[in-house]
């Protein structure tokens, strides 16, 4: 018998595939033992031989093609299934099923940016079904509604010196208005010469280049004599948007394959509704719905962010959810950031399920005895606890679940980073329920696009009064006075500066002028349980002022403290002093927030910046423009990662989010249909004969043979699967055994591309495709090889080769097995459901 053929150990590294897309298909199956395709066990000792000679020979043999290519597709399955903790399952999503979810992200970009705008949602579906041309212009107008984002220029508000964008010509400085023959014309600056252009037209053309008040510089100019330069750039824009999109379906799809039974409606849930003692909001009733919607019909582990303004009634919504998990015997962990926090919630939390004594309610935190947190730890096992209220000591290994359900987390972005790790670790297998009242930005902007539920929660209970704000320059005797008129009405004051340091002399202040009021100090240096003091003896109004730092910038809902005195507010950030002063005015008491800052000569812009946006957003249910300004004043870096920021920064903000609603319109056109195997028509004429001496060293040629095609119909991973196992028994297989993979990987490979014939003709390879053309485009876009990209151009329905000479048809195929292996790689996962 001739020496078995060398076997090739798996190449050592590859390089890295740079695009972050992600594959649906591209899973690795499972390690198998003895494939059917093998030989059975009787020609193992043979196999022995074989294989010890194939692993002395396998040092000195270069990776070969295949498993060049059955190494990439691993990697990149490996590093996919390690970026989601949520990816347990093994099957690609079905067409139906896809299918369900767009239609879900579609209802749910409805839902968000019509409450975003606040206008009821009739004028969603036409902005988001628009079509190329129309569609972001009528998404503009949709948008300009009644949110700053993706807003619609009136040139007539434009400074001179802002920056604009013209979706022809680029990117110009706006000069003036000015008239000529009683026309008014808006004047542009571009980088080569100064534009004129009517103003009705300019209403229609202009897009801000920056997010409202900020003041970023584009790089350059755009220059009217060469529009293709701009033309590059939108276009590059527009590709980075589609990227985004595709990658924000991956995610989306890869959550929606998580399922667990839906949850039965508990019988009692109305009369625990019915015991709220408050008449519920249209929004909060919508919050209900929503999510005993998810808990109860949907399949897939509920991931909803609750939304809504400071002291709007998001404790509600998570108790009605807790509800419905612990009912159905599960457990349910309530999540806060600080103590006093997770303190407020185990207290309302108990005063509200004391009429189910069979539901128990425990609290646990890092202030506790390790005795305490022992005994807790056992009965939360053993399930003698039911809900668990607690701040991040909760997320200790220690902890053990007897039957978690559900997870509430409360103001999420407060949390460490590995602490978030954590929380995401438990989204792949129960529900969580977020609960946030000033967004950051980018769980907004995922709202917003409908790539995470929300529930957006912009009315007041009744009878709520804004808190009326005042900014000024410190001084002692405005303090005091407000402090006594609140003391006057029966009520508390929150006095808060931004470090510990400075609550000292905050104390002594307050000491000498209010010698007989009780005052208690709260900062996160102290004790956990001295600071849980000195917040109960102020929620019982024992106390009557509290000087403190931000400590007490989350949830805290006392409803007797209505005066909030904020010293160095210059050193708070925006977002900050929305929460802060959000702890006053939460019942049906008129707030007062006094925010001072130490001098208004040393305010930088930023901070004066910020203190004039908290002042205009004094009214009810700003949070959402409070987070948008914050953009604005942090720049779009905050909002998109730093490629993004990039992208954002070649065609201004306005522009990218036109696109980006364009391009989320129409997600369901980046998918691509493969075809059955068989369909696919190969005109390369190769037809590899296998030599005498291979076959007879194959146990069973025959079958392996039809083993090999029928894996290759099957699907990439069972033809990866089958290769492995061969050269795992036989070796590497001689060069004609090769072709013949190769032509089969071709084959397979041209038929998920959802080619149907490949056909050379002199020195160019044509590929019939039901590909479109923008899938064609960010599959190009994304691929490694400059070679293969530069040669592929896409014409009528056909992909097009153009290869430097004409190639005989073995190098041919190989060829074409490089450029497919290119292609298939890089297709993000959306296009291959
Ligand atoms: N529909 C309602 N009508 C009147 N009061 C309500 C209503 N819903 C909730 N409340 C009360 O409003 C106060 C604030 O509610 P809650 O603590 O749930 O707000 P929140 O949205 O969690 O605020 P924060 O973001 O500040 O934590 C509570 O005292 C609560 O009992």
């Amino acid at each position: 018998m001739a020496a078995p053929p060398a076997r090739v150990p798996p190449p050592a590294a590859f390089r890295p595939h740079p695009h972050p897309l992600l594959l649906l298909r591209l899973r690795p199956p499972p390690a198998r033992i003895f494939p059917a395709c093998l030989p059975p066990p009787r020609c193992l000792r043979r196999l022995a031989v074989a294989a010890a000679t194939a692993t002395a020979a396998a040092a000195s043999v270069a990776p070969d093609d295949i498993s060049q290519l059955n190494y990439r597709l691993r990697a990149i399955a490996r590093r996919r299934d390690a970026a989601s903790a949520a990816s347990t399952s093994a099957s690609p999503v079905d067409p139906a099923q896809a299918e369900a979810y767009l239609r879900m992200i579609r209802d749910q970009q409805r839902l968000g940016l019509s409450q975003l705008r606040g206008d009821g949602g009739a004028g969603g579906e036409a902005e988001l079904d628009a079509d190329e041309e129309g569609g972001g212009e009528r998404a503009r107008k949709g948008m300009a509604a009644g949110s700053s984002l993706g807003h619609r220029v009136d040139p007539r508000e434009l400074e001179p010196g802002e920056y604009v964008v013209h979706k022809k010509v680029g990117v110009g400085k706006f000069a003036c208005i000015s008239a000529e023959d009683g026309v008014d014309y808006v004047f542009i600056q571009y980088a080569d010469a100064m534009a004129k252009l009517a103003v009705d037209q300019a209403a229609r053309m202009l897009y801000r280049y920056n997010l409202p008040h900020e003041k970023k510089r584009p790089r350059n100019l755009s220059k009217l004599s060469d529009p293709s330069t701009w033309e590059k750039r939108r276009l590059k824009g527009k590709l980075a948007v589609q990227k985004m999109v595709v990658n924000l379906m991956e995610l989306y799809l890869q959550r929606m394959r998580q399922s667990r039974p839906p949850y039965t409606k508990p019988v009692a849930l109305d009369e625990f509704a019915a015991e709220f003692p408050y008449e519920p909001t249209p929004d909060q009733c919508q919050a209900f719905i929503d999510v005993e919607k998810d808990l109860t019909e949907r399949e897939t582990p509920m991931d909803r962010l609750i939304c809504g303004d400071v002291g709007f009634g998001k404790t509600e919504v998570a108790m009605r959810a807790i509800f419905i998990v612990v009912s159905a015997g599960y457990q349910a962990m309530v999540l806060a950031p600080t103590v006093i926090l997770a303190k407020q919630h185990y207290d309302v939390m108990t005063e509200r399920f004391a009429n189910y004594p069979d539901i128990k309610v425990a609290m646990f935190s890092g202030a506790q005895s390790k005795e305490e947190k022992d005994d807790l730890i056992t009965k939360i096992k053993s399930g003698d606890l039911h809900i668990i209220v607690g701040t991040h000591a909760v997320l200790t290994e220690r902890m053990a679940y007897n039957n978690l359900g559900l997870l509430v987390v409360d103001e999420e972005q407060k949390f460490g980073v590995q602490q978030k790790e954590k929380i995401a670790s438990y989204k792949a297998s129960i529900d969580v329920l977020t609960l946030s009242a000033t967004p950051i930005p980018r769980t907004l902007y995922l709202a917003l696009t409908g790539f995470r539920d929300a529930s957006l929660m912009s009315t007041p209970p009744p009878e709520r009064v804004a808190v009326k704000t005042y900014v000024s320059a410190f001084s002692k005797e405005r303090a005091l006075s407000a402090i006594k008129f609140e003391l006057q009405r029966g009520g508390q004051v929150f006095y808060v500066v931004p470090r510990i340091k400075a609550i000292d002399d905050v104390l002594q202040f307050l000491k000498d002028s209010l010698p007989d009021v009780p005052i208690a100090v709260a900062h996160g240096k102290k004790m956990s349980k001295n600071i849980q003091f000195a917040m109960e003896k102020f929620a019982s109004g024992e106390v009557k002022i509290l000087v403190c730092t931000h400590i007490i910038e989350s949830g805290i809902d006392i409803a007797n403290a209505n005066t909030m005195i904020v010293q160095f507010a210059e050193l708070f950030g925006l977002a900050q002093l929305y929460q802060l002063r959000g702890r006053v005015g939460r019942s049906e008491r008129e707030g007062f927030a006094y925010l001072f800052y130490t001098d208004k000569s040393l305010l930088s812009r930023v901070a004066t910046d910020r203190l004039g946006a908290i002042e205009e957003h004094s009214e009810l249910g700003q949070g959402f423009h409070v987070a948008e300004k914050d953009m604005g004043i942090r720049g779009f870096g905050s909002l998109f990662g730093d490629q993004q920021s990039g992208d954002v920064a070649n065609v201004g903000i306005d522009l990218f989010f036109d696109m980006l609603f364009d391009s989320l319109s129409k997600v369901d056109q980046f998918c691509l249909v493969p075809i059955p195997y068989k369909d696919v028509q190969l005109d390369i004429n190769i037809s590899p004969h296998l030599s005498s001496e291979y076959i007879s060293y194959l146990e069973n040629p025959v079958e392996l043979l039809n083993e090999a095609a029928k894996a290759a119909e099957k699907d990439l991973w069972t033809l990866i699967q089958f290769t492995e196992d061969l050269r795992r028994r036989y070796g590497k297989e001689p060069r004609d055994m090769e072709l013949l993979l190769k032509k089969l990987y071709v084959r397979r490979m041209a038929a998920d591309l959802g080619i149907t014939r490949v056909y050379p003709s002199g020195k160019t390879i044509f590929m019939k495709t039901n590909m479109n053309k923008k899938v064609f485009r960010l599959m190009t876009e994304a691929m490694t090889s400059e070679t293969h990209r530069n040669s592929l151009s896409f014409v009528g329905k056909e992909i097009k080769a153009e290869l430097l000479v004409s190639l005989p048809d073995t190098l041919l195929l190989n060829w074409l097995f490089h450029c497919l292996a290119d292609c298939y790689a890089v297709i993000p996962a959306l296009v291959k459901y």
